[in-house]
């Protein structure tokens, strides 16, 4: 399917659905402004200071007032998505918000499809396609590390680092073309793997922080698994803030899993409190324990619970390169050597702030503070690419390097949106909500 017309005007709602203080409906296009004056009273929308609202009224088709509201216009390519567009901003009940959309409709104008005015804003050059992933992100956010991220990538901060890396590699080609064509004046051949050794460690560093920004963007999952009586639903509930999970010195309290929302610095966090593990003849607690051990497996992380109150069995088998372990009671003295464990008191909460920022910390290992990071699926994909092409590039005789760094160049140019087909726009876009 090809990529929708951006002569048309198009129309959409860009509030969310359901009632509000203030609704917005916005067009664009060549002529919005003049068909959205053929429906305002008051200061003539065509004579407006740009950027300035005014005050009027919407009316119907039958010139019936819609709704009281305020307008802003905008003039190509002075807007957001570099054509002429308006925003009716009117009082947020879906009732008067469907009834502008269809006068709107009415007079000439098309329901926008999900995206399409951030799809104008990046074929009219405004943005490339990497800082249209970021306003769908940023859109999405729910976390402050997200936020935060996305918000970088829309201030073109991955664009520039895929510029930058891009400059290096078309460098070598240039260098390496010359070689080929005078081999006496150009670089010597050994220099190649000079160059682009950084270059790869650059592109591997910023594909390290693809799982940092999943997490950033999706949540974590975290498991917390320990034997029975460690203390797991007590530390679920100490993290909450609340009571969530029952809480008895009996061991085999917790019989099911059970999953709780949270926030830990800034990172959104699914934390997920399970059945103790031990060896057990009984067939619900053996269910319990087997769930225990496979959301443990499946989890971002795995809070590992040892009371340090207790005599320890020794430990399940876990993926321990994706755990933290935590020795619990701590207001208890401990009867075995707590090293290498965080000693936390669900009961006093001492050392649950370092716990905090222990989880944070594991979660983005890879992803450093102050630097942009990946934060979809397709742009890792293509990084990959690059990677390998690379990687190729390499290995190969000097003469045939310059393809496989051309390979790479490609992959990186296709982070930006160059030379993509319209089917990776379109999937791109279709994740959007209709107004954005
Ligand atoms: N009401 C409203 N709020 C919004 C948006 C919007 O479109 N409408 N935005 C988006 O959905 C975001 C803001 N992003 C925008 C980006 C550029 C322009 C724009 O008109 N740029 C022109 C003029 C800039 C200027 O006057 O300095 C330009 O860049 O040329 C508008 C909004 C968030 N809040
Ligand atoms: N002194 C002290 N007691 C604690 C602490 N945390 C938990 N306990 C006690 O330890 C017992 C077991 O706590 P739970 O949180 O139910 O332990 P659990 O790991 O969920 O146990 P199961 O669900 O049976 O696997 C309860 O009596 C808690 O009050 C702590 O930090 N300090
Ligand atoms: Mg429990």
């Amino acid at each position: 399917m090809p990529l929708p017309s951006l002569q048309d005007i198009i129309a959409a709602i860009a509030t969310p659905p359901g009632k509000g203080a203030v609704g917005i409906v916005r067009v664009s296009g060549e002529g919005s402004i003049e068909l959205v004056a053929g429906l305002w009273k008051g200061k003539n929308p065509l004579e407006l200071k740009l950027n300035s609202f005014t005050y009027g009224k919407i009316l119907g088709a039958d010139g019936e007032v819609l709704d009281e509201a305020l307008l802003l216009v905008f003039r190509a390519p002075h807007s957001y998505t570099g054509q002429d567009s308006a925003e009716l901003h009117t009082h947020g009940s879906p009732a008067v918000l469907r009834k502008v959309l269809q006068a709107l409709v009415e007079a000439g104008a098309r329901p926008a499809g999900p995206g399409e005015f951030t799809l104008r804003a990046y074929i009219s050059g405004r943005m490339d396609l990497a800082q249209a992933e970021a306003v769908l992100s940023l859109v999405e956010s729910e976390s402050d590390a997200a936020r935060r991220q996305a918000l970088r990538g829309l201030s073109a901060g991955l664009s520039n680092k895929i510029q930058a890396l891009s400059e290096g590699l078309f460098d070598l080609l240039a260098h390496i073309q010359a070689w080929l064509d005078y081999p006496e004046e150009g670089v010597e051949p050994a220099e190649i793997r000079g160059r682009l050794e950084p270059i790869l460690g650059e592109v591997r560093r910023l594909l390290a922080t693809a799982p940092a920004g999943r997490i950033a963007q999706r949540g974590a999952r975290i498991a917390l698994v320990g034997a029975p009586n460690a203390g797991k639903s007590s530390l679920l509930n100490a993290l909450l803030g609340y009571d969530r999970a029952i809480v008895t010195p009996i061991p085999g309290t917790t019989r099911d899993y059970l999953e709780a929302p949270l926030e830990i610095a800034g990172v959104p966090v699914t934390a997920v409190d399970t059945a103790g593990v031990r060896p057990t003849e009984d067939p619900v607690e053996k269910s319990g324990v087997e769930r225990a051990l496979q959301i443990a497996r499946e989890a971002d992380l795995i809070l590992y619970l040892a009371d340090s109150s207790q005599p320890q069995l020794p430990p399940p088998a876990l993926p321990w390169e994706r755990s933290l372990k935590v020795a619990t009671k701590a207001d208890l003295p401990a009867v075995w050597d707590t090293q290498g464990f965080l000693p936390v008191s669900s009961a006093t909460g001492a050392g649950l702030e370092e716990l905090r920022r222990a989880i944070h910390d594991r979660l983005l290992r890879d992803a450093p503070e102050g630097e942009v990071w990946i934060t979809n699926e397709r742009q890792a994909e293509a990084l990959a690419r690059a990677e390998a092409y690379l990687c190729e590039a390499l290995e190969a005789p000097e003469d045939l390097a310059g393809l496989s760094i051309e390979g790479a160049l490609e992959a990186l140019a296709s982070i930006l949106g160059k030379n993509v087909s319209d089917e990776v726009i379109e999937r791109v876009f279709r994740n959007f909500c209709v107004g954005k």
